[in-house]
């Protein structure tokens, strides 16, 4: 599994979107659609200005390109906690990415049913197909989440593909996330983790025992490429950084 370790979170960002816009010109060129799952939070929001900005708009066939996301805050779209709304404003809006081309939970339905309405999109979209993603981006959080794959959360033992939702206790809030078997399907996975805050983690979930019921990214596995692009702060306490 490639670990790619850049000096810089800059740099990491730039290698991250040359191997995106890479991925998207295989993935038309064999089967006319590059499909994604865009990751939330925060650290994804500056590779998704880069990839909107003049460096690499133009490296894209935009126009084929469809997004879902890989998890979500039941929160409004219009919440400064959506992740739709940040994609939508860091990469979606400044493409002009067509609502037909972007699939994003409907939080306006409870957190149940809005995790089977997604499962459910995504059954429609890739009929026949298998719901197999190109390309899964994902951030890992401090605490070794990933997507809203949370530590000791009931998903963690979820052995279907879909969406589910998810119950946060210590904060009281619900999101919806893909599952891990979901998730695995995918051509391609990418973890993007910068920052020495997120060093702990990088080191449990690469180097640690496996317990993904503390480190639930170690669920990841794809039948796919997995790719984690770090800087050297958060690949700081890797035995070869
Ligand atoms: O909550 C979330 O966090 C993780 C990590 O996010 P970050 O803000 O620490 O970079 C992210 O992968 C997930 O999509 C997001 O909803």
């Amino acid at each position: 599994m490639p670990v790619h370790i850049h000096p810089t979170a800059d740099e990491a960002l730039h290698h991250l979107a040359r191997y995106f816009c890479e991925l998207a010109g295989q993935a038309i060129a064999a089967r006319g659609r590059f499909v994604v799952a865009l990751s939330g939070g925060s650290s994804p929001r500056k590779l998704y200005e880069l990839l909107a900005s003049t460096a690499f708009r133009d490296s894209v066939s935009w126009g084929q390109v469809y997004f879902f996301f890989g998890d979500e805050r039941h929160v409004p779209h219009t919440d400064a906690e959506s992740n739709y709304l940040m994609a939508k404003t860091a990469l979606l809006a400044p493409l002009g990415i067509l609502p037909e081309q972007v699939f994003a939970v409907d939080t306006s339905l409870p957190p149940a049913a809005a995790a089977q309405a997604y499962t459910r999109s995504l059954e429609q979209f890739f009929s026949g197909d298998g719901t197999q993603f190109d390309l899964v981006l994902l951030g890992l959080g401090d605490d070794a989440h990933t997507a809203s794959l949370f530590p000791h959360t009931p998903v963690l033992q979820e052995t279907q593909a879909g969406a589910r939702e998810v119950f946060l206790a210590d904060k009281q809030v619900y999101r919806i996330t893909l599952t891990a078997p979901l998730l695995n399907q995918a051509r391609a996975v990418v973890f993007l983790v910068y920052g020495a805050g997120k060093s702990t983690a990088v080191e449990r979930v690469l180097n640690g025992a496996h317990d993904p019921a503390r480190f639930p990214a170690q669920l990841i596995a794809p039948v796919g490429e997995l790719h984690w692009f770090l800087d050297e702060a958060a690949a700081s306490l890797l035995p070869d950084a």
